[in-house]
């Protein structure tokens, strides 16, 4: 499990990224925070569009921000919504964390946190080219 004070930076990190958040049709803010395995963070908040099937998740805006770097292998992700509890990722977003290994799932709601994993969120994954 992630140590304490990198939790707490990873939440302060998503909950920035939240702010950031292109959301004029739900006025559903998310914010994510993604730590790589060597101590980067990628930010990511979603991002809507008229043509509301185009809409990308903060999840994966964080993925890809990361991968378009150079990262893909990662530690922990936060994530954090609009409402009190926790908001789980959609399942497009669980496939695409899927694709970059287990890691630690943050979600992080007004007065409760779930910690979770990828592979608890997402069992029985769907992968082809398993040895790469
Ligand atoms: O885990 C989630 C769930 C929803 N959304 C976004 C998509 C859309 O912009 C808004 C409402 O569904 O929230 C995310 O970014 N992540
Ligand atoms: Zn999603």
């Amino acid at each position: 499990m992630l140590q304490k004070d990198l939790e707490k930076k990873l939440i302060e990190m998503a909950t920035k990224a939240k702010e950031r958040s292109y959301s004029p049709y739900s006025n559903f803010a998310v914010g994510a925070a993604l730590l790589t395995e060597d101590g980067e963070i990628f930010l990511g908040t979603n991002i809507e569009n008229s043509s509301f099937g185009l809409t990308i998740c903060a999840e994966r805006s964080a993925i890809f921000s990361a991968v378009s770097s150079g990262k893909r292998k990662f530690k922990a992700i936060a994530i954090i919504g609009s409402q009190d509890d926790p908001t789980p990722p959609c399942g497009a977003c669980r496939q695409v964390m899927a694709e970059f290994g287990d890691f630690d799932v943050i979600l992080v709601g007004k007065e409760k946190i779930i910690r979770t994993s990828v592979s608890e969120l997402l069992p029985l994954q769907f992968k082809l080219n398993e040895d790469e």
